[in-house]
């Protein structure tokens, strides 16, 4: 059952700390209708950066969650936390290690009830979260299953991340992984550059995260918060 503190987002938008964006088109954004804003990058993230972009976001009432991707950008005052864990990386630091340091360091600040880990399968080689995690982004529909089971049944994580950022994802290894899942909430990232992308992301997975397009498109940007409601309406009716 999907009860977790975000299980109502069907449309958010992730915001990277580390690059710019006017008042003006914030203000769009977080009018827009969006479920919540997230916070994140793979690099250049600071305290700095990720506290100026909280401030900046809390003048609207829409939820802000950080996505922590780094010791330094651990910032109090979210409306929660995500934790990455990278599962197809052979690294131990990213699977585990950094997020261990960082409970050493805050854990005891962590507030537990609004805080989840993400089970990110990275499939685009050429991300710079593929490069940072050094994740085997070049896998098989096949070959990913394992890692969706693992996630959801043994480890029972309670979001499952398909992440190409930067690139558009195969829609049907997309459908295939939200067919296989028992308990987790899909969460899809990469490459939507316009509505139809949204809406057909939408047709699987709970929630779909619009990134780097806010910096090139902010129209084309904002035009997906309607097109993932309407598949969103369409699939309860
Ligand atoms: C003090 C307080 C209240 C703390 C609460 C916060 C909290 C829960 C802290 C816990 C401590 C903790 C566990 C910290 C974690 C530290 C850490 C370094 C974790 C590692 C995360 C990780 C696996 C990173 C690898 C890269 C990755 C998967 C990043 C996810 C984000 C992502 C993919 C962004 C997209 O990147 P982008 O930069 O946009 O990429 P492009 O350039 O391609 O666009
Ligand atoms: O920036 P894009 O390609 O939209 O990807 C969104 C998000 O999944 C990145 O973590
Ligand atoms: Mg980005």
């Amino acid at each position: 059952m999907d009860t977790e503190w975000f299980s109502n987002w069907q449309h958010v938008f992730k915001l990277d700390p580390d690059k710019e964006i006017s008042d003006e088109a914030l203000d769009q954004l977080c009018m827009s209708g969006t479920d919540a804003i997230i916070i994140g990058g793979s690099s250049g993230v600071t305290f700095e950066n990720t506290v100026d972009l909280l401030a900046r976001v809390r003048r609207y009432s829409v939820d802000c969650a950080l996505e922590v991707s780094t010791m330094d950008g651990a910032v109090p005052g979210f409306d929660g936390y995500f934790v990455p864990f990278v599962l197809n990386t052979k690294e131990a630091d990213w699977l585990m290690l950094k997020q261990l340091e960082g409970l050493q360091e805050y854990g005891h600040f962590v507030p537990w009830e609004m805080t989840s880990a993400s089970g990110y399968i990275v499939l685009n080689e050429d991300s710079t979260a593929a490069k940072v995690s050094g994740a085997n982004a070049k896998l098989s529909a096949q070959e990913v299953l394992p890692y969706v089971w693992m996630a959801d049944r043994l480890l029972r994580l309670p979001v499952v991340y398909i992440e190409y950022s930067g690139m558009y994802g195969d829609m049907s290894l997309l459908a295939r992984v939200a067919s296989e899942l028992q308990q987790a909430h899909l969460f899809y990232g990469g490459g939507i550059d316009h509505a139809e992308k949204a809406a057909n992301a939408a047709k699987h997975a709970k929630t779909v995260v619009v990134g780097n397009i806010v910096y090139n498109d902010l129209t084309a940007a904002l035009a997906t918060v309607e097109a993932v409601k309407q598949v969103k309406q369409s699939q309860k009716a």
